[in-house]
This record gives structure tokens, sequence and C-alpha cells, in this order.
């Protein structure tokens, strides 16, 4: 009776990929009518292993892609940067057009309420590199010293889209291209609030909330705040707390945004690389001490 129901639930092969971090998916077609039963599994495995790797999706194309994402949670666009035509919330990151995210990040944070996972799906891979890396930001916390968890749970940190481009160390022909891109990316300058340490709305755990949008800590000087900053990101990208994934085309990639960074590595050159993200709404970030994130940018009163 419930047999295809029992199929589908107990063809789902979990295979941890890394130590702390990651899980590889199998048995498993994300095109199909996935079955509820099928769909809190992965939000289980999703939770425990933080990102879940998926092989051979080539059935699934951009609509595809956004379905799925929609059985996770609500759809949540780029707020700056368009989405590819003819799709609801696709956001392209393409090689050629400066798509290359080689900064540790975890992705909008922005925004108060940042995306709670992104869905990643290869279209393009290069022969060789451009593979991308996760860190579990709960291992990092947890490996901190009593003093350092005490000191961070106290610290919040301010994290804007705005940034200084020109500052990175890119060759001339890198930097328009990217120039071009920020243009659309600070189209509208959002400032927000977060604490140091989040705790994790579903699982409880502390995670250590940095990353490349974080300009500095609250209250602190700028030359205290960035080494501070350096310490605790420290803690996040060391090599035990990561995953790395050689891509190939066709693969799917979700990832927890509340407990994790990322890194897409940039070293395959002028070879092209493409790949297509789809974010879920996520919700307000909680501190230790209860306090919530708040957007400092844009003022209430000019959000519309
Ligand atoms: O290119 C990648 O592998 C990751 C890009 C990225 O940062 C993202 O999709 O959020
Ligand atoms: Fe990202």
């Amino acid at each position: 009776m419930n047999n295809v129901i029992h199929n589908q639930v107990v063809q789902l092969e979990i295979v941890p990929v890394a130590g702390r971090i990651g899980a590889e998916v199998r048995g498993i077609d994300l095109s199909e009518d996935l079955f509820p039963a099928v769909i809190q599994s992965i939000q289980e495995a999703l939770l425990k292993y933080k990102v879940l790797f998926f092989r051979d999706q080539h059935q699934l194309d951009d609509e595809g892609q956004e379905r799925f994402a929609k059985l996770l949670g609500e759809l949540y666009a780029h707020p700056t940067v368009p989405v590819k035509d003819g799709t609801q919330a696709v956001l392209e990151l393409d090689s050629a057009h400066g798509g290359r995210a080689n900064a540790w990040h975890t992705d909008v944070t922005f925004v108060e309420a940042y995306p709670k996972a992104s869905i990643l799906r290869s279209v393009v891979i290069p022969p060789a590199g451009g593979d991308t890396v996760w860190a579990n930001t709960a291992a990092a916390y947890e490996d901190l010293s009593p003093e350092l968890k005490e000191l961070s749970g106290s610290l919040r940190a301010i994290h804007s889209n705005a940034f200084d481009y020109a500052a990175s160390a890119q060759q001339e022909a890198a930097r328009e291209q990217t120039q071009r891109k920020n243009n659309a990316f600070v189209s509208t300058v959002y400032q927000t609030e977060h604490p140091v340490v989040r705790v994790h709305p579903e699982t409880g755990e502390r995670h250590l909330l940095l990353g490349q949008f974080v300009r500095r800590i609250s209250g602190l000087r700028t030359a205290d705040s960035d080494r501070i900053i350096d310490i605790l990101q420290e803690h996040v990208t060391r090599l035990e707390n990561t995953v790395r994934w050689r891509w190939a085309v066709g693969d799917v990639v979700v990832w927890d945004n509340r407990a994790t960074q990322h890194y897409a590595i940039n070293d395959y050159g002028d070879e092209h690389r493409v790949v297509r993200r789809v974010t879920i709404a996520g919700d307000i970030p909680i501190g230790i001490d209860g306090r919530r994130s708040i957007t400092l940018q844009p003022k209430k009163e000019q959000a519309d």
C-alpha cells in the first residue's frame, strides 16, 4: 500500500564526505515529485551534515531547481542582483562575467533575515579546478576556548554589501567586470547588525556568524575589530572544519546557510564555469543573549 513511499525513503543513501561537514545523498532524482517523507529526510540530513551533495541531476532545469527549492521553503530572490531571465529567483554566476565568489562568506548576510538555505546547480564546469569549499561554523565555535566563546558571544558585527572592490587585488580586466557587476550589487546599500554568535533556530547549535560582508565589530576601533574578526574567522576556515567538492556537470548542492560559510576557488583562469543558485527565505538571527539582528540601512521609512 505504502510501497512507493517506502521505496523512496529506503533508497535514500547518505554518505558522509568529510569528518565534520558534508554528505552525499544517493538514489534520488530531484526532478521527481518527492514525497513529504523524502523531503523530511533531506531536511534532517541538512541539519546534521550542513551541506548535501547530489550527483547526476541532469534532468533538473531552472524551473525544476525552483520547484525543488520550494519543497524546502519559500523562494528568496537576491535583493539587488536581477534574477536570470524567465526565472522567479535564479541567480546565475558566470565566470565570464565576474561570477567568482572567491571569498569566504555566508550568502546575503547584509540583510536581517538572510536565506536559510541555498541550492546550487552546476551548468558548466572547467576540466580542472573550480571546486567549492564549505566550512562548519558550529564546529568553529565549539573549537574556541571558553574565554573566546564568552567574548564572541558578547559581540555584534555590522554586515554590508557596500564594499571597496577597487581595493581588491584583481587584474585590470577582471576588476572592470567585477565593477560592472557590483554596480548592480550595491544598487541599494544594506547594513545589518548581527550577533557574532547565532543560535540556530532549529538545532539550537551556536554558530560564528562572520564572512565577507562583515565590515566591523560594533563598538570597537577598526584595528581591534579587524584583529578579532581575523582570529574568529581563522577558526571557521581551519581545514578540519571544511569539505571540498569537485564538481561535475549536473551536481546539485544544498547548504544550510545559517550553519556554514563557503568559498568558490578561483583557480581555473580563463576556463568557463557557470553555476545557478536559488535561495530559500530565512528568519532573523538571535544571539546567545536573546537579542535579534537589526537593520541599520535602508532605514525603515526608506525601505519601500
Ligand atoms: O561558485 C560557487 O561554487 C559558489 C558561489 C557562491 O558563493 C554561491 O552560489 O552562493
Ligand atoms: Fe555564496
